[in-house]
């Protein structure tokens, strides 16, 4: 990767680095040479003028190190983003994205990733340096005297064991703390986001956040603080013994200069030695110990970019086809993990092609949960999905999503310009502002968006662009974010499958009227899939599946399931209550027959037939009990489940 990232670099850094590592031995020596030949009265012209080179050499090393260093850093960090993005976003399922300790290891291999493969290598050179160092002093020393030698290698047996234990210790402090590091990243992001600050301001909220946020802080500060006393214990001790080794040293070298058994010159040689050895000794372990604790960290990086499929294809493998029958989940059996409660539970239904399905249910019924296992974002746990008689864990899953459009019921505004929140819909169509701009008419947000101050150029984000970018972000409100996330799934309106759910949650009455109007001569003779809460909006599909409990327990068209009188004519009968006002006229009751209809503009709501008529807006509103009486007459007192 090193290499790669740089090669001029890397061989630059190993030149500096075996210039560096023998330059303090040789220093040594010639200071030896020159100090004899100065006491028999001789001319050092030769040593002196080597010495002055290896200092300009010494001097310009460190610089050079460092440059160096931060060219392979910065290649690196390329090569390691490359990799660990393509390995994220290889992850085509979200299991990853909600299991912390995979979103642990992401962070990990993220945060120090881009550093650990440089601080590998650079402990590596440097140890290769220090032991250059180590041989070249060693060397000197085993010349001047060999029991000296052996003495301080032996030494450092316990530096390195005790720099690896070290280092092993700082390694897992990494990993343990990283949950921590998770709330605290959390807590700090909640009380910095334009988001959550309304909230947080108004429940007074700060204060809580910030104490969990200290708790955090103060949990890392204690592990920390234990690994820093074990540093010092173990470091400490360590100093301790090469101090008493190198101050030994020296005396018994001052003894044997008075016994004319070493020169005045080797005193230079050997006091340099000894702490030479001592510095060259602690530079080979301690860069040891650190590519040892940067090994350990790019194991995380290692996992993540070698982890593999989340979502693996079933053999054998087929493309994925235009559809042309139908799409049809067979016995579907899905939880979130094991040991969770079954979300769906033995879910057969079929969405034909050209039909438009809609999906009903309370909340926490399944019915995101099955859109999510349409889009192949889990696999069923038991049954299967089939599209036109394939499985779809036989397909590619990006041909599978690529005949697929959606809008989600958590919607996502990006901090893009309104042409990029849309044009993402359909990166191939991203520069294509007519198309942009039809996608938005038929989400019925057009309008606001080319009134924004540079219209489809407005920045929909506050947050991330301003003045220093030419160009004023704005906010839109919730209901136009909502719409937009809608003209983005239309940008993928010719494709297989259109799946709308909750499209019109936030949207204020007339708008959601609007935009189920247009949704509905939209989705005329294509295949489509809709979820809403709001019954009216889906009274004209061709089949309702009403889910309860994870299992499908109605299906049918509107008129059949009022007709039936079970849980789909219940939760459409109580919507219709509390919109306050049933006519006592029949008129105004949703009935029996289909005609029960939910007004929710001026211009008579989705009264589409005619039939009856509950207003929220004008004459013939009726709220009395007689009012209720009446609807309840009107539906057929002998209830039969509609599956
Ligand atoms: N990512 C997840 N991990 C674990 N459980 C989940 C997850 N998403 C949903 N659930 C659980 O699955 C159940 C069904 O959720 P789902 O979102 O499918 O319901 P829904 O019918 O769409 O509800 P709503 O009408 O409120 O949107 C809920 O009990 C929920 O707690």
């Amino acid at each position: 990767m090193i290499w790669r990232a740089g090669r001029l670099a890397t061989i630059g850094y190993v030149a500096v680095i075996v210039v560096g590592g023998l330059t303090p031995p040789a220093s040594a020596w010639l200071t030896k040479l020159v100090i004899d030949r100065l006491a028999h009265g001789s001319f050092a012209a030769g040593p002196a003028t080597g010495l002055a080179g290896l200092s300009v050499a010494t001097a310009m090393a460190p610089q050079l190190t460092r440059y160096l260093d931060a060219q392979i850093r910065r290649g690196t960090g390329m090569i390691i983003q490359d990799r660990l993005f393509s390995a994220v976003n290889g992850f085509t399922g979200l299991g990853r994205f909600e299991n912390p300790r995979d979103l642990d290891r992401i962070r990990m291999a993220q945060q120090n990733g881009q550093a650990a493969p440089v601080q590998l290598v650079s402990a590596l050179f440097m140890a290769a340096q220090g032991a250059l160092s180590l041989i070249g002093f060693v060397t000197a020393l085993a010349v001047i005297s060999l029991p000296m030698a052996g003495v301080v290698l032996l030494s450092s047996l316990p530096l390195l064991l005790i720099e690896l234990r070290l280092s092993r210790r700082r390694a897992d402090f990494l990993w343990n703390t990283t949950s921590l590091n998770r709330r605290q990243n959390l807590y700090a992001g909640l009380m910095t986001d334009a988001r959550t600050a309304k909230e947080i301001r108004l429940f007074g909220l700060g204060n809580w956040f910030r104490d969990r946020l200290l708790d955090q802080t103060r949990k890392i500060n204690g592990a920390e603080r234990s690994l820093d006393r074990r540093v010092l214990f173990g470091q400490g001790g360590l100093a301790l013994l090469g101090a008493l080794v190198a101050g030994g040293g020296l005396v018994w070298a001052v003894f044997q200069i008075r016994n004319g058994a070493l020169t005045v010159g080797d005193i230079a040689v050997l006091s340099a030695a000894l702490t030479g050895t001592q510095g060259a000794l602690a530079g080979l372990v301690g860069r040891t110990a650190d590519g040892y604790q940067a090994l350990l960290t790019l194991r995380h990086y290692e996992e993540i970019t070698t982890a593999g499929p989340d979502l693996p294809r079933a053999a054998p493998s087929r493309p994925a086809p235009p559809l042309r029958h139908a799409i049809e989940m067979e016995g579907v059996w899905f939880r979130y993990a094991d040991g969770h409660p079954w979300v769906l539970q033995d879910v057969s239904l079929t969405i034909p092609f050209g039909r438009a399905i809609a999906l009903v249910g309370r909340n926490g019924s399944g019915k995101s949960t099955l859109v999510k296992l349409l889009c192949r974002l889990y696999d069923p746990v038991r049954g299967r999905i089939l599209w036109d008689g394939i499985d779809l864990r036989q397909m590619p899953i990006d041909e599978l999503r690529a005949r697929i459009g959606a809008v989600f019921q958590d919607y996502v505004c990006y901090d893009l310009t309104a042409r990029e929140n849309i044009g993402i819909g359909d990166l191939a169509a991203l520069h294509d502002l007519d198309l942009i701009r039809a996608a938005a008419d038929r989400a019925d947000i057009d309008r606001e968006l080319s009134a924004l101050p540079h219209a489809y150029a407005t920045p929909l984000s506050r947050g991330y662009f301003g003045e220093a970018d030419g160009v004023d972000g704005t906010a839109l409100s919730g209901g136009q974010l909502q719409r937009v996330a809608v003209a983005r799934a239309l940008m993928r309106d010719s494709r297989d499958l259109l799946i709308l759910d909750e499209p019109s949650s936030g949207l204020d009455a007339e708008a959601e009227h609007r935009i189920h109007q247009r949704l509905r001569a939209h989705r005329a003779g294509r295949t489509s899939l809709l979820i809403s809460h709001r019954l009216g909006a889906v009274r004209d599909a061709d089949e309702i599946v009403v889910l309860s409990g994870g299992r499908v327990i109605e299906k049918g068209e509107h008129d059949g399931l009022i007709a039936a009188d079970g849980e789909y004519a219940r939760l459409f009968h109580l919507q219709a209550e509390s919109y306050g006002a049933l006519r006592a006229d029949g008129g105004g009751v949703p009935r029996a027959d289909g005609g029960g209809v939910l007004p929710v503009g001026g211009d008579g709501g989705l009264h589409a037939d005619g039939g009856g008529v509950l207003r929220t807006d004008g004459p013939g509103t009726d709220a009395s009990p007689r009012g209720r009486e009446n609807r309840r007459t009107t539906t057929p007192s002998t209830p039969s489940r509609g599956q």
